[in-house]
């Protein structure tokens, strides 16, 4: 069976809505952030990132993106404060981005995208037994946004980037082991949060999105890098290069963006 979605003409996110009907749901993500528009939250406090080096795995191709997985048996890597009410497992991180340097982010801020978004995947292992549960559970995710914004070289995305060609095709895969997350963080924490959902299917509405304010500066190699990954597998004839796999904003519809500066 495998996916019958991508990001192509005939089976982009205008078509999801044929076989996820969610994906004109009343908590779509992404969406446009207005700044001027998100409300300042005095119960909304600082987040907290703890993560260890040793829970990271493997980095893979899954067709739609590049994810690095994690081991999240117990909770040595959480993102916990801010809009949560208790620590949240990472699981997985990965990236979406574009074909040239101004579009490829999911979330835009007042219209205007980045050249890529990073994507911290968390799930409530308090509440939930598994990620897969969590993940249909209206506070079952934390998605953690971060915008690469194109400029000087990043110090240490070369770590990723210098591995990708290792994961080439759909499917493939290989050890990512003693990588920590905190190194892709920028220096300012200070974020929007909103009530969304997954931004590929099956678009389960289950994501508390949080998205920092601050963007990383990477450089336009490193995210050229990115674009020499296959949405196809080795064995298909047509090579599909790996670019635009962002959904574009959703309707805000009745949620509130608040802010923590
Ligand atoms: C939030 C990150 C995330 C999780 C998932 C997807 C996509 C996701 O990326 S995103 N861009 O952050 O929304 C698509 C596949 C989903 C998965 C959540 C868990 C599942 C729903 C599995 O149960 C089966 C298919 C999985
Ligand atoms: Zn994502």
């Amino acid at each position: 069976t495998g996916d019958h979605w991508g990001y192509g003409k005939e089976d982009g996110p205008s078509a999801w809505h044929r076989h996820y009907p969610v994906a004109k749901g009343s908590r779509q993500s992404p969406i446009d952030i207005i700044p001027d528009e998100a409300r300042r939250d005095s119960s909304l406090g600082p987040i907290f990132l703890k993560y260890d080096r040793c829970t990271s795995l493997s980095i893979a191709n899954n067709g739609h993106s590049v994810v690095v997985e994690f081991d999240d048996s117990d909770d040595r890597s959480v993102i916990q404060g801010g809009p949560l009410d208790n620590p949240y497992r990472l699981k997985q991180f990965h990236f979406h981005w574009g074909g040239k340097g101004c579009e490829g982010s999911e979330h835009t801020v007042a219209g205007v995208g980045y050249a890529s978004e990073l994507h911290l995947v968390h799930w409530n292992a308090v509440k939930y037994t598994t990620y897969e549960d969590a993940a249909t559970a209206p506070d079952g995710l934390a998605v953690l946004g971060i915008f690469l914004e194109q400029g000087d070289d990043h110090r240490w995305l070369h770590t990723i980037t210098d591995v990708l060609y290792m994961v080439k095709f759909k499917g493939s895969a290989t050890n990512f082991k003693g990588f920590n997350p905190k190194c892709l963080l920028p220096s300012n924490l200070h974020y929007w949060t909103y009530l969304g959902s997954l931004t590929t299917p099956p678009l389960h509405e289950s994501v508390i999105w949080i998205v920092l304010k601050e963007p990383i500066v990477v450089s336009e190699k490193q995210l050229g890098m990115f674009r020499i990954l296959q949405f196809s597998g080795e064995e298909e004839d047509q090579r599909m290069r790996m670019e635009n796999n962002f959904r574009p904003p959703q309707p805000l519809k009745e949620r509130i963006l608040k802010k923590r500066c």
